[in-house]
């Protein structure tokens, strides 16, 4: 009897290392590990590699191919002779903001970044984490040989090559996904000069090399690109994405460049476009709510379940951690509309669900106003799971919402680009559907009501139009 081959998967992300081992030629998962990042918004990327090494523990036998999906934009920094100059500064620290808005300046404006590069910077991109660390620690960037995002930085450790792929690569701020080419001039302006080695950024199918023990490693990709590959996302399908960050894209085949900055226009795992706004505050706004409210998550899901739509008029802008989309790194949430009333568990509970869908209907309206047809929401990544959460999405988004079975995106989608790499073939392999649930559009008028709501409330703290 011959079996298919076995490939690997993983997604580094900003919570966990999550590790997926597949069937090749079916996608059929046949183990999975997994392991927890600490709470922190700077870390060793020694870290990632430790905790890749406990979800994988036991895993890799027989595995023939592995690939690395990772959170994006993070900045590794390594000097001469191989070692990180500081921890890792991640996609969700917010130190970066007036580095941000600098920037944007002395190129010339937004219009400018999004001819450049697809996007105009904010705090999360890797550009901006080098001018800050160029004007905040300058002997530590005077030894900075290379530059690596998360992925790269796994890739290498299993490697020992210097590479990227194109989706990832379009994250940092001195990629151009139009032109398939880095901007060194960017990277030069933003690190004070300074131009230290980038990764090789690689076809969609080409490996990066083979590890010690002989697996074939594929380019890998950022986590939401490596989601989009798992997905097989065609036109009309729009996903959501609910993990730490609260992400919306779709893909298409033009480059995007939107001068506002709430769409980065991103490139994806397989040669096409990758436009994607992305919210800091999703998941974690679930578990802060339930724990200030002295409950679990299945509690945080009955309380907002017995709540009515919109909340009895409470309104949560759940700007926690700072906010990106809109951009407000250094904001903090806020809740409005209490009155004696309204102010329950149930009530208070809704509005958490209901505030962080909001954001992201937002987010939603942007990337339509850019050309992304949406004629259904494929919602994925942790929160996906909450009972409260399938509830809310078909009213907050008012299109149709697929849930597909509950599996770990990032990573199948890295071991999907594995299996590619492996087969060497033209297209992905085929790999097979999954059933999912899918929940009708919502009532549109209590739909456009919570949006509306939320964006005057917007409006009125942050002065946002
Ligand atoms: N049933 C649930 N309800 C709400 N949130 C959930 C549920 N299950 C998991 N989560 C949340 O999902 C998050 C992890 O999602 P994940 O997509 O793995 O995030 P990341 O990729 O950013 O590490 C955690 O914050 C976790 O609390
Ligand atoms: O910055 C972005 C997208 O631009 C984030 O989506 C990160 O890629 C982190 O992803 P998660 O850990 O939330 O999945």
């Amino acid at each position: 009897m011959t079996t298919a081959p076995l490939v690997a998967g993983v997604d580094s992300s900003t919570q966990s290392t999550k590790v997926v081992v597949c069937d090749a030629s079916t996608g059929a998962v046949v183990r999975t590990g997994r392991a927890a990042h600490p709470d922190t918004t700077e870390v060793d990327p020694q870290v990632w590699w430790d905790a890749f090494t406990e979800a994988s523990a036991g895993l890799l036998d027989g595995v023939r191919a592995i690939g690395v999906g990772g959170q994006q934009h993070g900045m590794v920094t390594l000097d001469e002779a191989g070692n990180v100059v500081r921890p890792a500064l991640l996609w969700n620290d917010t130190r970066s903001g007036k580095a941000a808005d600098d920037l944007v300046a002395e190129l010339g404006g937004p219009h400018i970044w999004a001819d450049a590069v697809g996007s105009v910077p904010v705090a999360s991109f890797t550009v901006t984490k080098l001018r800050w660390m160029a004007e905040h620690e300058p002997e530590l960037a005077d030894r900075v040989t290379r530059i690596l995002l998360p992925h790269d930085w796994l890739t290498w450790k299993l490697t020992g090559e210097l590479v990227t792929d194109r989706g990832d690569a379009s994250g940092t701020g001195y990629f151009s996904p139009a032109k398939n080419a880095y901007r060194e001039d960017i990277l030069a302006t933003a690190f004070g000069g300074r131009a230290p080695e980038l990764p090789r950024v690689l076809g969609a199918r080409e490996a990066a090399g083979r590890t010690e023990s002989g697996i074939l490693v594929s380019a890998g990709t950022g986590d939401n690109m490596a989601a989009a590959l798992a997905l097989g996302l065609g036109e009309g399908d729009v996903v959501v994405s609910l993990g730490t960050s609260g992400t919306v894209f779709g893909v298409c085949e033009t480059a995007p460049a939107d001068p506002t900055g709430i769409v980065a226009g991103f490139a994806d795992a397989t040669g096409r476009f990758l436009p994607l706004a992305c919210t800091l505050n999703a998941a974690r706004v679930l578990t802060a709510t339930a724990t200030a409210l002295g409950t679990d998550l299945a509690g945080l899901d009955r309380l907002a379940l017995a709540a009515e739509p919109g909340a009895g008029g409470l309104t949560l802008l759940p700007y926690l951690d700072g906010e990106r989309t809109p951009n407000l790194p250094d904001a903090a949430g806020s809740l409005h509309g209490l009155r004696r009333a309204n102010m329950t568990l149930e009530n208070l509970a809704r509005a958490a669900v209901e505030g962080m869908l909001s954001g992201l209907a937002a987010a939603l309206d942007a990337l339509q106003d850019n050309g992304i047809i949406a004629r259904r929401i494929l919602l994925i990544g942790g929160a996906a799971q909450s009972g409260a959460v399938r509830a809310v999405a078909p009213i907050v988004f008012g299109l149709p919402v697929v849930v597909p079975e509950p599996a770990e995106h990032v990573a199948l989608g890295a071991a999907r680009q594995a299996a590619w790499a492996l087969a060497g073939t033209g297209e992905p392999p085929a790999w097979s559907e999954d059933k999912p649930q899918l929940l009708p559009a919502g009532d549109s008028t209590a739909g456009q009501e919570l949006r509306q709501r939320h964006l005057e409330i917007r409006e009125l703290v942050h002065h946002i139009q």
